[in-house]
C-alpha cells in the first residue's frame, strides 16, 4: 500500500506547529514541517520520522527557497497547515520593520506557498490548506496592531483561495483565542486573559489540532474559519 501524501506544517519547531505535528505522526500520517530555529521539538519530530526543512518567512526570497527545497522532498501533499507567526506588540521607533515582518509570514508566505504548492495538492486525492489566524480580527487589538491587521489579511486569503481551489482544494482558517501562554506570563496576566472568556480556561494546543482533524475530515467545509476562542464573544 502507498504511503499518504505528506501534510505541511509550518513553523513546528515548537508549542502549538510542534503539538500538531506530533499528533499527525500518531495517525500515521507523513510530516512536513519547517523551522527557522533548531530545538528540541525540531529533533524530536525528526526522531520521529518527520522531514524538517529550514524557513525564514521574512522575506519573498526566504519564502521562495523555502517552496524550492520543499520540493526537493515530495512531489504530493495531502494539507498545507500555514501555523508559522510572530505576535509582536508595535515597537517604537520601528513599527514599520514589525509590520513588514509579520505582513511576511502571516500574509505573504501562505500566498506564496498555497500559488507554489497547488499543483502538489492536486496531486492528493484529499486536498486542503488551513490557514491559523486569531480571534482578535474580530476586533481589531490595540496592544497589536500590525499583528491583527497582517491576520485579519490572512483571513481574507481563507476566502480567495477557498474561492480559487473550489472544488479540487478545501480552504479553511482556525482563529483561536489564548490556547496556551508563554513562558513569561506571569499570574496578573494569566488571570486578566482568563477572565476574558466565558469559560475562563487555558485549553492547551490540542483543542486546535481537533480543529485541523474537523477541517481535514469534513467533505463540505469551505471558506469557512473555525472560531476556538472559550466564548470571548459571549463574555
Ligand atoms: N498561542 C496562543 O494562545 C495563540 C496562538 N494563535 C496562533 O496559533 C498559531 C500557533 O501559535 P503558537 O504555537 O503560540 O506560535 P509560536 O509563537 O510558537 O510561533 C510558531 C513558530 O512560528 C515560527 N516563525 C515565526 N516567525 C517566523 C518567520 N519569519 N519565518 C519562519 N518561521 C517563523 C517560529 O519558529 P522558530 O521558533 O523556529 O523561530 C515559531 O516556533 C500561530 O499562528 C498563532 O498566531 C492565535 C491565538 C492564540
Ligand atoms: N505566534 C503567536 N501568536 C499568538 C500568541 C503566541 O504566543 N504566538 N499568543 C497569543 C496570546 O495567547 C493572546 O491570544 C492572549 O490574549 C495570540 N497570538
Amino acid at each position: 500500500m502507498t504511503s499518504p501524501a505528506p501534510i505541511l506544517i509550518t513553523g513546528a519547531g515548537q508549542r502549538v506547529g510542534l503539538h500538531c505535528a506530533l499528533r499527525l505522526l500518531d495517525d500515521n500520517q507523513p510530516v512536513i514541517f519547517s523551522y527557522r530555529s533548531e530545538r528540541p521539538g525540531v529533533q524530536a519530530l525528526r526522531e520521529r520520522g518527520a522531514i524538517g526543512v529550514f524557513a525564514d518567512f521574512s522575506s519573498e526570497a526566504g519564502i521562495l527557497a523555502f517552496i524550492s527545497e520543499l520540493k526537493s522532498h515530495t512531489d504530493s501533499l495531502r494539507a498545507i497547515i500555514h501555523n508559522a507567526s510572530t505576535w509582536a506588540a508595535e515597537t517604537p521607533g520601528d513599527e514599520a520593520h514589525a509590520f513588514i515582518d509579520m505582513f511576511s509570514v502571516h500574509m505573504l508566505a501562505p500566498y506564496l506557498i498555497n500559488l507554489h504548492c497547488a499543483d502538489l495538492l492536486r496531486c492528493s486525492t484529499l486536498a486542503d490548506i488551513v490557514h491559523i489566524s486569531d480571534d482578535v480580527t474580530r476586533k481589531g487589538s490595540r496592544q497589536h496592531i500590525a499583528y491583527c491587521a497582517t491576520k485579519a489579511g490572512l483571513d481574507s486569503l481563507t476566502l480567495s483561495f477557498a474561492a480559487q481551489y473550489a472544488p479540487r482544494i478545501k480552504v479553511n482558517g482556525i482563529s483561536p483565542a489564548m490556547v496556551m501562554f508563554n513562558d513569561g506570563d506571569d499570574a496578573a496576566y494569566r488571570a486578566k486573559v482568563l477572565a476574558k472568556s466565558a469559560l475562563g480556561i487555558e485549553p492547551g494546543p490540542e483543542v486546535i489540532y481537533q480543529s485541523v482533524r474537523y477541517l481535514l475530515d469534513n467533505p463540505y467545509v469551505t471558506g469557512t474559519t473555525l472560531t476556538v476562542n472559550g466564548g470571548r464573544h459571549v463574555k
